[in-house]
């Protein structure tokens, strides 16, 4: 909105004003879609309006309320065949703006081609880039074999269970008949493109620990405090023992278990802050654990009874496991990246006749809706095209290089020509 600009007055206006692939990006940017009130009817509205503009078909889903997912449509000449589906969401997280260098939603271009907002890079570029590349094969006269769809989903960075998990049970998602699914990955600092084959999966622990309270000059046995203690160097070590194969290079990030603590919760408030002379007889501790596709969750549940959060230590915990780790055949969620996949194939041709390098497909360590569809089985690959960029996800001044941006269309327009016209295989 604010916008008087378009592509027939565009001479009148300032480049930032101008309708561009760049301008569209940025506008997309600069609706307010950080939690914890994101504004998905600007955006829904905002996407609607491109995907007229372009002449594709489009449909809103509301499954929770207030959270609503927009459906867009380019119907192929064959129908009959299973469909692809490019996937990004709407949401971001929150930004902290005192500490950017520029504000987080105003999407500024800097002299040097630099678009700095919230949801630069995670991930309002690739669903902008999807609608370019599609407008751009459209102006080419191009015709899609399979049909292509976009999906625009809520409620992605708080878990996704009342955005893709529901959509993923419904029937509207079934009648899509999706084939292979491509959805976000995460830049690549070096000048090949990163791509990812599985997500590592969350839980969410919260540790608490009871114990008796006491005079703060007082030493003695199992308080709270001491038991959650106890409990973060056991932990402490666990964290230690995975991250040390990544300082050796053993294994890559993603490829371990991951925890991290995010939150400690203790003492006894007064009016300047906690009494300091009062031991609490309650502490908390939360966690953020990610598990890779080959873990064993049974082990890890034993280990968090028996070992972080003992019983006779005075201690209990919860775990939110928020997606499982086997898919509905009981195999760990992994998109094969070899000839028994064909959609690998036709993904790694059409990179590189794009021009463009593939590194070594890896696992993502986060995580994204891709997981609620490698669950029924389908292929899916994590994609998001930034070369020689900084890894910024959920960081302070995130943002993204115009000619990266611009490079990524011409990726995709080579993707969906490439996938939407692979007919040799019409299995999922
Ligand atoms: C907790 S579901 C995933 C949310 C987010 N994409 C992350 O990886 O943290
Ligand atoms: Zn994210
Ligand atoms: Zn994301």
């Amino acid at each position: 909105s604010g916008n008087l600009c378009n592509g027939t007055a565009s001479i009148l206006c300032s480049s930032e004003e101008a309708d561009t692939p760049i301008t569209r990006f940025q506008r997309y940017l600069r609706i307010k879609t950080a939690h914890p009130e994101p504004d998905y009817s600007s955006a829904v509205s905002f996407l609607t309006s491109q995907a007229h503009s372009i002449g594709l078909q489009h449909q809103i889903l509301e499954f929770s309320p207030g959270k609503p997912l927009l459906i867009l449509a380019w119907p192929g000449s064959d129908p009959s065949l299973p469909s692809l589906l490019f996937n990004s969401h709407l949401d971001s997280v929150p930004a902290e703006s005192s500490k950017w260098i520029h504000p987080p939603f105003a999407a500024i271009r800097t002299p040097d081609g630099r678009i700095y907002a919230r949801g630069a890079q995670d991930d309002k570029c690739i669903g902008m880039q999807y609608l370019e590349a599609i407008r751009n094969l459209k102006e080419k006269d191009f015709t899609p074999t399979r049909t292509i769809h976009l999906s625009y989903v809520p409620d992605e960075e708080i878990g996704g269970f009342e955005g893709f998990a529901k959509f993923a049970g419904s029937k509207v998602f079934e009648d899509l008949n999706v084939g292979f699914m491509l959805d976000e990955g995460q830049a690549s600092p070096g000048d090949e493109f990163r791509v990812f084959y599985a997500d590592r999966m969350p839980w969410e622990v919260k540790i608490k620990a009871k114990g008796p309270p006491g005079h703060g000059s007082r030493m003695y046995d199992n308080s709270a405090m001491e038991n959650l203690m106890k409990s973060i160097e056991v932990i402490s070590k666990f964290r230690e023992s995975h991250f040390d194969a990544v300082k050796s290079g053993e294994a890559a990030n993603s490829e371990v278990i991951s925890i991290n603590p995010v939150y400690l919760k203790a003492g006894v408030p007064s009016l300047t802050g906690f009494a300091m002379n009062l031991q609490p007889s309650e502490a908390e501790a939360g966690f953020d654990l990610r598990l890779i596709p080959t873990a064993d969750p049974d082990e890890m549940r034993r280990r968090i009874a028996q070992e972080w959060a003992p019983a006779a230590r005075n201690m209990s915990y919860e775990i939110k496991e928020k997606g499982s780790l086997r898919d509905n055949m009981g195999r760990p969620m992994m998109t094969p990246t070899d000839d028994s996949n064909p959609w690998w194939l036709v993904f790694e041709q059409a990179i590189t006749s794009a021009g463009g390098k593939l590194a070594k497909p890896e696992i993502l360590a986060s995580t994204t809706d891709s997981r609620f569809v490698r669950q029924k089985g389908i292929p899916v690959l994590g994609f998001s095209p930034m070369t020689n960029t900084p890894i910024l996800l959920h960081d302070h001044n995130e943002h993204l290089q115009d000619t990266v941006y611009m490079r990524g269309i011409k990726i995709y327009e080579s993707l969906i020509s490439s996938l939407s016209s692979f007919t040799e295989s019409s299995k999922g």
